[in-house]
């Protein structure tokens, strides 16, 4: 079947088939890929250039493409593929290739030599039709046999449906997902309800399922393709950061993206809404007058459930940190001081005393201005009170370094809710966690669906304290939760400090031994509240707050403090100062920074280049840091020369060369080698201990052809496995967009910045990237960039109305 056979037909479609020999490009956007193939002439093993959509072919399998002829200009003679199929090899060196490509589960190209050694070109006939006999090759041990034999099998059964979906253009690696996912009933999904794979399997949205149904023949105005779209639209909003779109403006996108009159999306629309697929909703537009809000049913529910939680927590007559409410708060302090060796500043104080007596509270401020200390003085002082404290983050790294700052161990929100896939947690409602307190910092990064699945494990009386930096970029997730929670009702002025009044009892000891109670004593915590509430919990809407010190964040429902004062040590350190001039949109200072630099570059490609030279020569020699482990390259956005899909590239053939030796594997247009720093791009709850979740980070530690695995140590020290059918769930981590980074801190933090990224360049944005950074901030690329960035306030606005549902608290 490798004879290399030229059929030409009508309209001078070809027929070409030989032995895919190796990917010399492929562009996993596009799957346009250049590879060699073997097709037998020549002899001397000359090869054959092929070009066009061959992505999820790999080396070793014999291809039979149909297409045409060309010539290219550089590159000579060559063969266009239109479409291809994989075929079974007839000869022993194709044999040989093809089992050994790792297409078979537990055969790898050592034990394909042997078995082909031993049963030549009939190998695959003896697996096929009796796999017992494989036990004959030598050194094959019976629970190999039964390995490679059970593989077969699977193997077969998704031929068949992959013969089918190769048809239609459906990469084999999709194909194997939509197999996992219906099995024998794959086929008649594919037909007849080709959307339900949009919602159903990961990789595949809207855009393939639109595909796949229009190659079976889904009329283009068919009810379903056009509510699928409808949901796609919204969907696509979300991923955008918005609960809900206001429904002229979902109207006008899904007739852009399904391409059909608006007289039919609103059709169907109407009929999705009364079958509950979608919800509609009036609520207050951004400008205050009433829109019509359409939302994906889940972030519907969640926003009405998380604003309806957080006003049971705040209100519940039950106070687990009940102990506080009538503390002396000078002798509390006092306490605090022996054991922290530093006085809080007003506002530090304020917020200690909020977190301690008011059930639901937010502490924001930027940089230096001591949030992390702030949190260790409320653990601290309820720990003395033998309080149970669960502290989390939104990431692995953010919750690695809380623990560090606080001495508590800390764990990511995921794994404190043991999130499973689908989304369901192990705590919730019914079964709350075990804590009179919860510390969750990094709040910025909670989007809707896991602030409410948070909200909703908190037992009722137990305190929950939100920490965050609301100027942060908002969270990845649909939603912006910090900033809703700070959003000022009406014109009040002033955030309440959550001052008390004194309280005779005295602050437990430093054993923690003697708990006061408060429960007779008056609430400190009701300081804000109108005067004559009698309200025991204290009130919902806050007033003006008595305390000056307490920035006015704004009279939000939800109490909060923001810290403004930046301490001494951290008004050294260039990264602090400059951060915050860029959050106030003051110019970048540079005049004798030693941990704050700028290699001015206007030209985007030498932006890449240099950035480059940064990261793997400069910062190296003159700090002596690492450049795989310490330095992170934040990239405003991922496409472009300049962005973190190429300097990836770049950087990978800086950091992590190709070398004999070096084991790598190819997936789509990347190629994965042993030393890689990788980032894991999605949930995925069935990996590791308790799940990898997306933006966990690693390093490529081995690649076993045999197993057809690829392993990678996290930052959390654990080694994960991927099959190499799951490679699309990683990728390289040299670089990743500033949006990705969030909640994360590096050492040192190289930032490109070009004007073609003019779309990216806000000031929260380059704030963010900035913030990540601990010790060096190096800048790469253009001064006018730059400045563009820090003048540009104008975060986009996300469409919710969680704010709007608590201020009806
Ligand atoms: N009350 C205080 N008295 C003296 N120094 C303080 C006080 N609070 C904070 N600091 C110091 O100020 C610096 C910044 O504090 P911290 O790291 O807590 O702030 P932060 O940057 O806001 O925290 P994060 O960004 O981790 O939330 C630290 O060096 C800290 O020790």
């Amino acid at each position: 079947m490798t004879g290399g056979r030229v059929a030409h037909g009508a309209h001078q479609m070809a027929v070409l088939e030989g032995v895919l020999e190796r990917v010399t490009y492929a562009n996993e956007d596009t799957g346009y890929t250049v590879a060699k193939v073997d097709n037998g002439r020549g002899g001397g093993g000359e090869l054959t250039t092929v070009v066009g959509a061959l992505l999820g072919a790999q080396p070793g399998e014999s291809l039979r493409m149909r297409g045409r002829w060309g010539s290219h200009p550089q590159y000579g003679r060559q063969f266009i593929v239109e479409d291809y199929t994989t075929v079974l090899p007839a000869t022993v060196q194709g044999v040989r290739r093809y089992l050994g490509s790792g297409l078979v589960k537990g055969i790898g190209p050592r034990l394909a030599e042997r078995i082909v050694e031993y049963f030549g070109v009939e190998a695959l006939d003896v697996i096929e039709t009796t796999p017992e006999r494989l036990i004959e090759v030598p050194k094959l041990g019976p629970k190999r046999t039964k390995l490679i034999a059970d593989a077969w099998e699977e193997q077969k059964a998704i031929k068949e449906v992959m013969v089918f979906l190769q048809g239609i253009e459906i990469s084999t690696s999709l194909a194997v997902r939509i197999y996992k996912k219906y099995g024998d009933d794959s086929i008649r999904v594919v037909r007849e309800e080709p959307y339900k794979l949009a919602s159903d399997v990961w990789g595949i949205g809207f855009k393939t399922a639109d595909t796949i149904a229009r190659a079976v023949g889904i009329p283009h105005d068919s009810p379903q393709r056009v509510m699928a779209g409808i949901q796609f639209t919204l969907s696509e909003s979300t991923s955008d950061g918005h609960c809900y779109l206001p429904e002229e403006r979902l109207i006008a996108d899904a007739v852009k993206i399904l391409q059909v009159d608006s007289g039919l999306v609103i059709e169907c629309l109407a009929d999705l809404v009364a079958d509950e697929g979608v919800v509609s909703e009036k609520v207050p537009g951004p400008d205050g007058v009433a829109v019509t809000a359409i939302y994906l049913v889940p972030f519907q529910r969640a926003e009405a459930a998380l604003a309806a939680q957080l006003r049971t927590l705040l209100r519940h007559p039950d106070d687990r940190l009940g102990a506080f409410a009538g503390v002396d708060w000078d002798k509390a302090l006092s306490w605090l001081r022996t054991r922290t060796g530093a006085d809080l500043a007003p506002e530090q104080e304020a917020a200690v005393r909020l977190a301690l007596t008011r059930k639901v509270a937010v502490l924001t401020g930027g940089p230096g201005c001591g949030k992390s200390f702030t949190v260790a003085s409320v653990i601290t002082l309820a720990a003395a009170k033998r309080a149970k404290i669960i502290l989390a983050a939104p990431t692995g790294r953010a919750a690695k370094r809380m623990t560090e700052l606080t001495g508590h161990d800390a764990s990511t929100v995921h794994r404190l809710l043991e999130l499973k896939p689908g989304g369901d947690a192990s705590f919730d409602r019914d079964r709350p966690l075990d804590c009179d307190l919860l510390v969750v910092d990094e709040a910025s990064m909670l989007d809707l669906l896991l602030a409410n699945k948070l909200a909703k494990a908190v037992p009722p009386g137990a305190h929950l304290l939100l920490v965050g930096d609301v100027d942060q970029l908002p969270s990845v997730g649909a939603g912006q939760v910090l900033r809703d929670l700070l959003a000022p009702v009406g014109g009040g002025a002033g955030s309440d400090g959550g001052t008390g009044s004194p309280d005779p009892a005295g602050f437990a000891d430093a054993t923690g031994s003697r708990s006061v109670d408060g429960g007779s004593g008056p609430l400190p915590a009701a300081s804000s509240a109108p005067s004559g509430t009698t309200d025991p919990t204290g009130p919902l809407s806050v007033g003006d707050d008595p305390d000056p010190a307490s920035s006015a964040v704004g009279s939000s429902p939800i109490p909060s403090v923001r810290l403004t004062h930046v301490f001494r040590q951290a008004q050294q350190s260039g990264v602090v100062v400059n951060a915050h001039r860029v959050n106030r949109g003051a110019p970048i200072a540079l005049d004798g920074m030693t941990d704050f630099f700028l290699f001015p570059c206007d030209d985007t490609e030498e932006t890449a280049g240099l950035t480059v030279d940064v990261v793997a020569r400069r910062i190296p020699r003159k700090f002596g840091l690492d450049p795989r482990r310490d330095i992170q390259v934040l990239a405003p956005m991922h496409r472009g020369p300049a962005g973190a899909g190429n300097l990836n590239t770049q950087l990978q053939a800086a950091l992590t060369p190709p070398g004999d030796g070096v084991p790598e594997r190819r997936f789509g247009g990347r190629v994965f080698r042993v030393g890689d720093k990788v980032t894991q791009i999605r949930n995925n709850y069935d990996k590791g201990a308790n799940g990898v979740f997306n933006g966990t980070l690693g390093v490529v530690t081995g690649i076993d052809s045999d197993a057809q695995e690829l392993t990678v140590r996290t930052d959390e020290d654990e080694d994960i496995a991927y099959d190499f059918a799951e490679l699309d769930e990683l990728t390289h981590a040299y670089a990743v967009t500033v949006h990705r980074s969030q909640g994360s801190e590096y050492p040192a933090v190289v930032i490109p910045v070009t004007t073609s990224a003019w779309m990216m360049l806000q000031r929260n944005l380059l704030y963010t990237a900035i913030t990540r950074a601990k010790k060096l901030v190096v800048l790469v690329g253009s001064r006018k960039a730059i400045a563009q960035a820090v003048r540009n306030a104008s975060a986009g606005r996300r469409h919710t109305a969680l704010a709007h549902r608590l201020s009806g608290m």
